[in-house]
């Protein structure tokens, strides 16, 4: 087998990779990007782009549902034209894996190769029945749900975010494993399409990671669109029932017409052979790096979910300027300089920066909180949309913002003011001091900022 030589190699064009390896070429670096499957990765072909495409058709279903609460009436029934909400949300992803096609395909120095990767050695991987060498390789390959042995051996159909693209028909009743981001962004939708929705999670509550305010509100929320949550339940086994499907769970049959699977990720590094090259991962498949994105092998980085160091489309984005900035740059970028960040998109959507309030406490530090109900808010009252809070935790020694929870109507836009602030390492009156635009959502953090009180 003859080995063709490249200055980088970029397997995997998730988040990372089609920038990385773009900004390698002109930098004049022969560059191959090495893809599996369809150009874009996740967030691209199965996450954010279909995701938040299903989103906006399911609040635009929402809005004319309640169109008669403003005034607005609409003649005959609202109903959902599946197909055409599948084959909207197609032509968008189908639009952005064109984008990146037409952007790698006129970068000069730039060669796309179809086909798995498979490391042969420190400096060599396997696609197909070529091997391809560099100095340099980078690992951007993501990560893929996570499925219970009882599920995959149980021979019953059952969806994860993946297989869910393929759905054509509207579920009549869905019933979702997991109470985590994907099962909350999907439950809503699909209840807001009209489809009987039922959560079981095995936890004490759903959202582990986040507040209790938070995982009450979200939950409330969801329930007024009707879905249906089974709290601290353990699903041991999944069964054919009738034309559907049912989960065993504490002894009882819940059955649905399909169940989705939606527990947590894994990491793709089993088809890679990292073994080959020396690469060391944890027991979950977390490729160790350092600050700077090294693996423990000199000459191979790892970015994006693969790493274990974020599972977002913007952290692994940022993953890509670390490294360009380290290796093209001189710029001595470092993972720990980003301040942690990321939104779930139900209706109201919620942002997190920072640290939650059980981070805070657990911190030592002595801790303010200002905390704001979306019921104070104009913008919010004026929508008739006030479910939420606006909540900033504030160092009182330093005065340095340590985290905030924004859920409510426009939280994922209006929390980049805190955390502008809070990356620039600006005192919290940088923004209680300045005068926000009326009636915006943000108008309001400045007034929550003036009121911070002891967190007990
Ligand atoms: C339903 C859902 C909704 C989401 N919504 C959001 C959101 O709203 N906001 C957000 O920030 N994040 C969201 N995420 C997370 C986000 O999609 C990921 O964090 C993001 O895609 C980053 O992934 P990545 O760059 O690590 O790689 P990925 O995007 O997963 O891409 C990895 C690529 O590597 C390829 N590959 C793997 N192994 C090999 C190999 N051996 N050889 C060749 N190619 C290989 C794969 O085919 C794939 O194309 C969502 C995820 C899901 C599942
Ligand atoms: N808006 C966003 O940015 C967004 C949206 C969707 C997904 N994502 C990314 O994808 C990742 C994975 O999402 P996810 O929702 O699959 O995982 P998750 O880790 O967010 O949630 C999994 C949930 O399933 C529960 N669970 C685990 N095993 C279970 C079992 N056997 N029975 C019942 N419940 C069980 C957990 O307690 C948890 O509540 C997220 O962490 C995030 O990085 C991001």
């Amino acid at each position: 087998m003859t080995s063709t030589p490249f200055d980088a190699l970029v397997i995997g064009s998730g988040q990372a990779g089609p920038s990385l390896a773009v900004r390698l070429a002109e930098h004049g670096w022969r560059t191959a990007l090495v893809e599996r499957g369809e150009l874009g990765g996740t967030c691209v072909n199965n996450g954010c782009t279909p995701t938040k495409t299903l989103v906006a058709s399911a609040r635009a279903a929402w809005v004319a549902k309640h169109a008669a609460d403003f005034g607005v009436r609409i003649a005959g029934e609202v109903s959902i034209d599946y197909a055409a909400v599948h084959a909207r949300m197609m032509t968008v992803v189908q639009g952005s894996r064109d984008g990146l096609g037409h952007w790698i395909a006129g970068t000069a120095n730039l060669s796309l190769v179809h086909g798995e990767a498979r490391f042969v050695g420190a400096d060599s991987v396997q696609v197909g029945e070529q091997v391809l060498q560099a100095p340099r390789i980078f690992l951007n390959v993501g990560a893929r749900p996570v499925v219970p042995d009882w599920v995959a051996a149980s021979g019953v159909p059952y969806l994860t975010s993946e297989s869910l693209m393929g759905l054509r028909e509207l579920p009549s009743h869905l019933v979702i494993l997991g109470a985590g981001y994907i099962s909350l962004e999907y439950a809503q939708v699909y209840a807001r399409f009209g489809s009987q929705v039922t959560i079981i999670e095995h936890g004490n509550r759903l959202l582990p990671r986040e507040d209790d305010e938070v995982a009450a509100t979200v939950k409330a929320v969801l329930e007024r669109d009707g879905v249906r949550f089974m709290i601290g339940a353990n699903a041991t086994a999944l069964e054919r029932d009738g034309t559907g499907v049912a989960l065993v769970v504490d002894g009882q049959r819940v059955g649905g017409s399909h169940v989705l699977v939606a527990i947590g990720r894994r990491p793709n590094v089993e088809a890679l052979d990292l073994a080959r090259a020396g690469v060391t991962c944890d027991a979950h498949g977390i490729v160790q790096v350092d600050e700077q994105l090294r693996t423990s092998v000199p000459g191979i980085w790892a970015l994006g979910d693969v790493n274990g160091r974020g599972a977002f489309t913007h952290t692994s984005y940022n993953d890509y300027e670390i490294v360009a900035a380290n290796l093209l740059d001189g710029d001595p970028r470092r993972v720990g300089d980003r301040v942690p960040a990321y939104a779930l998109y139900t209706d109201p959507p919620l942002a997190r920066i920072g640290m939650s309030r059980a981070a805070a406490r657990q911190s030592g530090k002595r801790v303010l909180v200002g905390h704001l109900p979306m019921s104070r808010v104009g913008r919010a009252r004026e929508r008739g949309e006030t479910d939420g809070f606006l909540e900033a935790l504030v160092d009182a020694d330093t005065q340095r913002i340590l985290g905030a929870t924004l859920l409510g109507i426009e939280a994922d836009e209006a929390v980049h003011c805190l955390l502008d602030v809070m990356s620039a390492g600006l005192p919290y009156t940088a923004i209680s001091r300045t005068m926000h635009i009326h009636p915006t959502v943000s108008e309001l953090i400045p007034t929550m900022l003036q009121s911070l009180k002891p967190l007990e």
